[in-house]
């Protein structure tokens, strides 16, 4: 028996192992695929190496806005050539670590449970303590849309592995994936057209933000909010897509369609169902959030194919830490969450820090908005990245940075340093003591801060 299986090897399961063999050396982990992790091979590197190709280029493309010049190429085959040099480097670096590993601990193949100690790999049994189950998410597939296009539907699977990009392309979807890759194509010459079912675009739940978001990205790509393809046809080399907007039917023709329509976890491939008949809906499991204990059993579900929040630092964090509930159990105690951080890689940049908007709406939370906008703000309007706008959010009655909402150049370091103040428990009067460089987007910050300042001022003079 051994003290401790860990399921799946991303980022959740490399950080569990790296914690547990600092504890006992009567380990297993196993892994279906490849061991280089979502993160490096399908997710968060490759599609920041093509954001990043491609927001220089937009950069040389509106040099003008600086009273520049400048002509500029795109070969979209040396742009992937860079995504597939760099990308190999991030895999290496990850497979070095893994690679090290005593060979007897690490199992190549697909895991399922027979009972709440023992699962079956290769069919072989293995019996432990404790399980961590760290087997991460895959893209949701539109199953008629995959049979009729074959491969060309591809989703964030496929679309790194591209030798050169299309000229047009379809992205189904407007969350979080198909912002930054349908802009990053948009980006790097590809005629890229979005349709949304909503008209929401990304991930901000500010009604305020969110508007200023779909404006700014119906400037630049062509998005059909409340609209999805009624049919698609294959002809010849293209892709017909007919779709009705504003009651007439219209069609475009592309390349690909690219599938972001979220992304499902690989929990139901387990066969939990074998260990209580109720578990057959994974949407419904009894998973602790605090503790990422699954019902009373000595399993823990951390990372993407946990229910809560699908990002790199999380499955990091929680696959660390769950460590000590496995080891410890029965002893099993709340996980010490994280100051909430989210960051889209799309320009202007969306982020959400501590709680969003919408939590604090949703939970009836007493709060005060604090605005800022972008549009002339001098740092911004310096650097001609002048658009968007932050939100924060303050306690009405502690003056407590409760959260805030981005949308502007450079969002991904002022959110840290928003969440570096929530973690701080720092007030509105503490955070406005601080000092300020001139002439920098954090100026930005305290104009935000200032604006609810003197909202909660006027609040507190009549209490
Ligand atoms: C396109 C894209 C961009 C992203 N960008 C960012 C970003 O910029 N920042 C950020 O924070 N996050 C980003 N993410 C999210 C981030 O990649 C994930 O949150 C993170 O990789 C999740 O890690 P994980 O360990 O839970 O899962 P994974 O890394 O997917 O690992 C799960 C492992 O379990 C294996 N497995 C599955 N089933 C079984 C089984 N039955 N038995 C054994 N093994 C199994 C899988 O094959 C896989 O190896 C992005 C994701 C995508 C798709
Ligand atoms: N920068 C980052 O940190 C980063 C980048 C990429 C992905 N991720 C992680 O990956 C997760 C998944 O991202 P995602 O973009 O796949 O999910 P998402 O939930 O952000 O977006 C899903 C989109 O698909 C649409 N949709 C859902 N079902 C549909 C259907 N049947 N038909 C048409 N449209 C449909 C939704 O309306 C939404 O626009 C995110 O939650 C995020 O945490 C993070």
């Amino acid at each position: 028996m051994h003290d401790l299986i860990i399921i799946g090897a991303g980022t959740a399961g490399i950080s569990a192992y790296n914690e547990a063999i600092k504890y006992t050396q009567n380990i297993l982990i196993i892994n279906d695929g490849p061991w280089d992790t979502t993160c490096a091979r399908v997710g968060c590197m490759p599609s920041k190496l093509l954001i990043s190709s491609a927001n220089r280029m937009h950069d040389i493309q509106t040099a003008e806005e600086l009273a520049l010049k400048h002509n500029a190429v795109i070969d979209t085959s040396d742009v992937m050539q860079r995504v597939h040099v760099l990308r190999e480097r991030f895999i290496r670096a990850t497979l070095k670590g893994v690679d090290q590993w005593d060979s007897s601990h690490k199992i190549s193949g697909k895991a399922k449970f027979i009972d709440s100690q023992t699962i079956e790999v290769n069919g072989q049994l293995y019996l432990a303590k404790s399980f961590i189950v760290a087997v991460g998410s895959r893209p949701n597939i539109d199953k008629t849309l995959k049979q009729q296009l074959k491969e060309k539907y591809i989703t964030s699977n496929e679309i790194f592995e591209l030798s050169q990009l299309p000229k047009y392309l379809a992205v189904i979807g407007s969350g979080i994936i198909a912002i930054e890759l349908a802009q990053a194509m948009q980006r790097l010459g590809v005629q890229t057209t979005m349709f949304a079912r909503s008209q929401k675009v990304g991930a901000l739940t500010s009604p305020i933000l969110q508007k200023l978001a779909q404006e700014q990205f119906s400037k630049e790509l062509n998005i059909k909010f409340k609209t999805l393809p009624d049919e698609v046809e294959i002809q010849a080399n293209k892709i017909k897509i007919n779709f009705t907007e504003n009651n007439q039917t219209k069609s475009i023709e592309v390349e690909y369609v690219l599938g972001a329509t979220g992304r499902q976890s690989n929990i139901d491939h387990l066969d939990l169902d074998q260990l209580n008949s109720t578990f057959k809906d994974i949407k419904d499991l009894p998973i602790d959030k605090e503790t990422k204990q699954l019902a009373n059993l000595p399993i823990f579900i951390v990372g993407d194919a946990a229910p809560d929040a699908p990002i790199q630092h999380e499955a990091a964090h929680t696959g660390k830490q769950v460590v000590h509930n496995c080891l410890n159990y029965p002893n099993v105690k709340p996980i010490p969450a994280l100051t909430p951080l989210a960051i889209v890689f799309c320009h202007p940049e969306m982020a959400i820090v501590g709680k969003s908007f919408k939590q604090l709406e949703d939970q009836h939370v007493e709060f005060i908005r604090g605005f800022v906008s972008y549009e002339n703000q001098g740092r911004a309007l310096v650097l001609a990245k002048n658009s968007g706008g932050i939100e924060v959010y303050i306690d009405k009655n502690s003056g407590k940075l409760l959260g805030a909402e981005l949308f502007c150049s450079q969002a991904e370091h002022l959110a840290h340093l928003l969440a570096w103040m929530i973690d701080a428990d720092q007030d509105i009067h503490q955070i406005l003591k601080k000092p300020f460089y001139h002439p920098t987007l954090e100026e930005g910050l305290r104009t935000a801060f200032k604006h609810a300042r003197r909202q909660f001022d006027a609040l507190s003079s009549k209490s």
